[in-house]
């Protein structure tokens, strides 16, 4: 609706009529909005009545008219005996100047049943869609992603949700996917440029999922909490042949080496890794 000085349409008291828009939710073949040009005082009902005209809608059917306000996404079904024009005149200068649907604050007109609930109809694909996305900008709804660093996100948890997750990652070459905190691998069989001294130091010292889901990250983990907590820690390592469990393991080793300030200088890694295809390490345990 837009606030204008009154030409055409029901002159109010103070002789001004106002643009009112009025968005039907009723059924996919129906006109999308609706502007009446109304007083003041005209009343929801009065309003409806001539929505229901403009729009074509049966007249003996019951319907309501309902505020959108964009702060928190509520629908005010107004009273027969509200004032539309007074609930506009409490909007934002700009909504009341101009309010389209997809900026947040307008009218609905649904159907009523005779009960007096609301007649819900199966709403277009489209405006659902629209609907979606802006409860997701509010926050009411998880923001819609085609990839979940970390599974106990995923809105549906179930084995073909949970596989196109860890497909659709590593399709864009994150191979690395977090179940809380057990860091599922996919073995790239190729390099990737994710594993140099930057990378080391970027997950030095950061909680667990705060960053990209990484093989670094439980390194720093188990070495942090080792060094905090003076307990021995272990990472166990399963998969199946050639997934990459001794690949995981190196890397392991290296980051917890570059961590502890001697990998690159002392050799330790160097003779860890040495010693890994005679011990077959699959389980550190650090003192
Ligand atoms: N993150 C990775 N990046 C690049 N290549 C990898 C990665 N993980 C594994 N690979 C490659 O995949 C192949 C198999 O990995 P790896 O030997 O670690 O598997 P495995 O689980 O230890 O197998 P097995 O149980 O038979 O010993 C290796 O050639 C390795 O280089």
């Amino acid at each position: 609706m837009s606030v204008k000085d009154g030409e055409g349409g029901a002159p109010s008291q103070d002789g001004r009529a106002y643009d009112l828009q009025v968005y039907p939710r009723l059924s996919a073949d129906c006109p999308s909005c609706c502007t009446l040009k109304v007083p003041k005082e005209a009343t929801a009902a009065s309003v409806i009545q001539d929505a229901a005209l403009a729009l074509g809608l049966d007249p003996q059917r019951l319907y309501v008219l309902a505020e959108v306000k964009e702060c928190g996404g509520e629908e005010w079904v107004l009273e027969s005996g509200d004032l539309p024009v007074q609930r506009v005149l409490l909007w934002p200068r700009k909504a009341q100047e101009q309010h389209p649907q997809s900026e947040g604050f307008y009218f609905l007109l649904q159907e009523r049943n005779r009960d007096g609930t609301i007649h819900y109809v199966h709403l277009p694909a489209l405006w659902k869609e629209q609907e979606a996305q802006k409860l997701a900008a509010r926050g009411f709804l998880p923001p819609r992603h085609d990839d979940f660093d970390d599974l106990c996100n995923l809105p549906a948890l179930n084995e073909s949700s949970i596989l196109d997750n860890l497909r659709n990652r590593f399709h864009k070459k994150k191979i690395y996917t977090y179940a809380g905190s057990i860091l599922i691998a996919i073995n790239p069989f190729k390099f990737l440029s994710i594993y140099n001294p930057k990378y080391v130091k970027m997950y030095e010292n950061h909680q667990l999922g705060k960053l990209e889901p990484h093989i670094f990250a439980i390194a720093d983990v188990a070495y942090y909490a080792m060094l905090r907590k003076r307990v021995n820690q272990c990472i166990v390592i399963s998969g199946e042949s050639g997934s990459g469990k001794t690949q995981s393991t190196n890397f392991l080793i290296h980051c917890l080496t570059a961590l502890s300030q001697k990998g690159y200088a002392s050799g330790v890694e160097r003779t860890i890794l040495g010693a890994g295809p005679v011990l077959e390490v699959r389980l550190f345990v650090f003192v």
